[in-house]
């Protein structure tokens, strides 16, 4: 049976005094990728900041990996990379480092790194493409370059989650590529991801599952938007899909046109990369 990752039920989150979700159902399981859309303010940052424990619910309960999230312990398991920000933060750091930071869960403490810390730095970089800066300071960095650094810092724990917001906002589409290829070899190795997205862009192929959000309740959960069998899914008459979308405020930029058509055959799950050349395996 397939594991439920991520499996949230009745959420109701209240920030200061504005409630901000209400009555979130919503799952993610082993090896999916499912993505978050909703217009600006429809609760999606609010919700991936819940289910990393980072926000308290109000009511309701949130699972990962089976385990209540009051008693889950295994952090290292989930990597986390927040709504943009710089990764340079006024530290004086090369990408090595900055990546390295992200395996300290991994590490016993006091004890130098082992070789397969190193290693697995080493891959984390090498999976966003950023291998000729390693030892540049990451203040050198584009923003794209930043960010895919901050998500190999993430994947330098080698999660079996990773839960990314908005990594594509304000990154350059170059950055975006490498970001799409990168991934697609992560989920290759049955890895899990969840991520919001405001634009589908190079990533469309990858998205197993869209769940939108408006005004803080899942209006759509199924294909992703612009895919032949959206609005066909879990009962949905055909034309829900697009309403639930017109009410997440969702553009034509989740349309056909936009990549979100025509899934390639590279789709992760049968794609060449299975395994892929960083070992996402071991
Ligand atoms: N700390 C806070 N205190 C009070 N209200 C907040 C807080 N943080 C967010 N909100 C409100 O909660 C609502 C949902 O915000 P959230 O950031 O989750 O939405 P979002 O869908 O991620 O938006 P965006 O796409 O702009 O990032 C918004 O109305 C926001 O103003």
């Amino acid at each position: 049976m397939t594991e439920r990752v991520v499996d949230v039920r009745g959420l109701h989150v209240t920030l200061g005094e504005q409630p901000v979700l209400h009555g979130i159902d919503f799952h993610v399981d082993a090896g999916e990728v499912v993505t978050l859309l909703g217009a600006n303010g429809s609760g999606k940052s609010t919700l991936v900041r819940a289910v990393a424990g980072l926000v308290p619910a109000a009511a309701g309960d949130i699972a990962l990996f089976g385990r209540p999230l009051r008693s889950f312990r295994e952090w290292r398991r989930i990597g986390y990379v927040p709504q943009r920000t710089t990764a340079a933060g006024g530290v004086p750091a090369t990408v090595k480092e900055v990546v390295a930071s992200g395996r300290l869960a991994r590490r016993k403490p006091f004890v130098p790194a082992s070789r397969a810390d190193r290693d697995a730095v080493t891959r984390a970089i090498d999976l966003v493409g950023l291998a000729d800066r390693t030892n540049d300071g990451i203040d050198t960095l584009s923003g794209g370059q930043q960010q895919r650094a901050l998500i190999a810092r993430a994947a330098a724990g080698e999660p079996d989650l990773l839960v990314l917001d908005e990594p594509n906002a304000g990154v350059d589409i170059r950055s975006q590529e490498a970001f799409a290829r990168s991934l697609r070899t992560f989920v290759a190795s049955g890895r899990t991801v969840l991520l919001v997205l405001h634009e589908m862009g190079p990533l469309a192929s990858l998205v197993d599952r869209a769940v939108a959000l408006d005004s803080g309740r899942v209006v759509h959960d199924g294909p992703p938007p612009g895919r032949a069998d959206a609005g066909a899914h879990e009962g949905q008459e055909p034309g829900r899909a697009a309403a639930a979308r017109a009410a997440a405020g969702m553009t034509e930029d989740l349309t056909p046109g936009h990549g979100a058509a025509g899934v390639p055959d590279d789709h992760p799950h049968s794609n060449e990369e299975q395994g892929g050349p960083f070992g996402w395996n071991s």
